[in-house]
């Protein structure tokens, strides 16, 4: 959708180019017109004050009698005929149906990109005086929101149950408000400040509904604020009462991480609250590596460890720009929304907000290019792998936390695609490009957070070795501050991997080599 992308906004970006040039011909159109009526106007003042000046004897002459006869028939026939004219009518319907296309954004798309910024607001705990002045997280956009603009998303926060949230962006409408703007503003501003206010506390008090009352008399939108200046002063007396007692826009950061739900374990590993801490850290390496394959002598590859149970893995520079290049020229006019199931219950329920598009391998050779060198990477078989999958996500854009792997219940309802071939034992997401501000991959059980660098690719196996799906891979996309998202995914399944990845015969989900050595130990004994 048009808010998830910075392709389609630069699209509709230059629609409106076009819709500003209709606008010009129609001012330009009506301008013409008038110009002409007001030579017209001149003229006939013109002969009119010729005629005051001469009196009566004006009338006396023929020639008078017929211009004006001819002033009040054709001459005003011609002037009305031009009044009603629909002056501009062509390019005013040249611009209608611009605003009519179908990838023009749509109401439900503002709402989006409402909840779009208010999700990065969220997530990366952004303020809201710093948002409204075009600053995101510590980088300056210069685009400076209005009055109107911060009480529309205080509104949408609202509906979406983000009261704190809201309560912060009708402070900053309040904040932002001009005088021109007060009349009209003001009394809206208070009486959403007071049903939030309400809906914080839980309690109507009785000095609210007397605000409420009170608001009902002032007329919304009144064109001479002087009018009710004094209604207007206590209104504004009012909001600085209601505001005196600050409430914190972003809950205080958890303690203790044990109680966060998966939501919020993601959530606080896009922001940076949960990191590994530095004896952690010691225990990850980076290196060459050169087993899977004897080409990888001549050209090793550069791999970092993330984490070493379940394995997590970055490879650096396994993806050419060329190759970059072509899977981009095949995904175009390919790609479409990621399907949400359900809408608006919240704003972070909007759980995935980015675009794709499946390629088979049979599509191009790159494709198969570049599985050889994946399966190089992973020493994995890469015959029973899906399509490749290329995403897109724009700024707002993201995945919410989940596993890649299949439950076993969706093998019995048969929601997989090829069961034939088995969960996905491992994943690898190439990062097809540099994000200038989030869009990490956030794994919260391995506290990882992976910044997309374009060339480089994660690694990491799904599954136990005995087949069971690891709940510690849970990872997501973090949100998209500023800039464009491309990843390619490869999900590999678990047929026929067992001389790579030799399986295990018990559920190592639940206990360890180790343990089971022990346990088999102490039976032999
Ligand atoms: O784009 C990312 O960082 C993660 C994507 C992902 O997890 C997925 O597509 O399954
Ligand atoms: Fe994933």
């Amino acid at each position: 959708e048009f808010y998830s992308s910075v392709h389609a906004m630069s699209k509709v970006f230059r629609y409106e180019q076009q819709m500003l040039q209709h606008m010009q011909k129609f001012i330009a159109d009506n301008e013409s017109k008038l110009d002409f009526l007001r030579a017209r106007l001149d003229e006939f003042e013109r002969e009119r004050s010729q005629a005051e000046q001469s009196g009566v004897t004006y009338f006396e002459s023929p020639l008078n009698k017929y211009l004006l006869s001819k002033r009040l028939t054709l001459d005003w026939e011609h002037i009305a005929n031009l009044m009603a004219a629909a002056t501009g009518a062509k390019p005013l319907s040249r611009l209608q149906r611009l605003r009519q296309r179908e990838d023009m954004p749509n109401p439900r798309e503002l709402e989006g990109a409402i909840d779009g910024l208010l999700r990065l607001q969220y997530i990366y705990r952004l303020q809201t005086k710093h948002v409204a002045a075009g600053i995101l997280d510590g980088v300056s956009y210069g685009t400076q929101l209005n009055a109107q603009h911060c009480l529309d998303i205080a509104e949408q926060a609202a509906r979406d149950e983000h009261l704190q949230l809201a309560h912060a962006w009708l402070l900053e409408a309040n904040r932002r408000l001009l005088d021109k703007d007060r009349a009209k503003l003001l009394p809206v501003i208070l009486e959403q400040l007071v049903k939030l206010k309400a809906r914080l506390s839980q309690s109507e008090s009785r000095g609210m509904n007397n605000t409420l009352e009170m608001l009902k008399n002032i007329e919304p939108g009144s064109e001479s604020p002087l009018d009710n200046w004094e209604e207007l002063n206590q209104v504004q007396k009012q909001i600085e009462e209601l505001t005196a007692n600050p409430v914190d826009e972003h809950a205080p950061l958890p303690e203790d991480l044990t109680k966060l739900s998966d939501f919020e374990l993601y959530r606080h590993t896009c922001n940076g609250h949960i990191r590994p801490t530095p004896s952690e850290l010691r225990q990850l390496r980076c290196g060459y590596m050169t087993e899977t394959h004897p080409f990888l002598l001549l050209a090793p590859l550069k791999v970092e460890e993330l984490s070493h149970d379940p394995l997590l893995v970055l490879f650096h520079d396994v993806i050419y720009q060329s190759e970059i290049d072509t899977l981009m020229r095949l995904a175009k006019n390919k790609i479409h929304r990621a399907t949400v199931t359900g809408h608006n219950s919240s704003v972070v329920s909007n759980a995935r907000t980015s675009q794709f598009t499946f390629l088979p391998k049979t599509r191009h050779k790159v494709l198969r290019t570049i599985d050889q060198r994946v399966a190089d990477m992973t020493d994995l078989h890469l015959e029973y792998a899906e399509d490749h999958q290329l995403a897109n996500y724009g700024i707002g854009g993201h995945y919410a936390q989940h596993m890649d792997w299949f439950y076993p219940i969706t093998f019995e309802t048969k929601q997989v695609s090829n069961p034939e071939m088995g969960n996905r034992i491992g994943t690898v997401l190439f990062y097809l490009s540099d994000v200038e501000q989030g869009g990490a991959t956030a794994f919260p059980a391995l506290k990882q957070l992976l910044r997309p660098k374009k060339h480089a690719a994660a690694f990491w196996y799904n599954l136990h070795a005995s087949g069971v799906g690891d709940a510690r891979t849970m990872h997501g996309a973090c949100p998209i501050i500023v800039g464009s998202k491309w990843v390619l995914n490869r999900w590999i399944r678990e047929f026929v991997q067992s001389d790579r990845r030799p399986c295990y015969q018990w559920d190592d989900s639940k206990l360890t080599l180790s343990q089971v050595l022990e346990l088999t130990g102490s039976q032999l004994e």
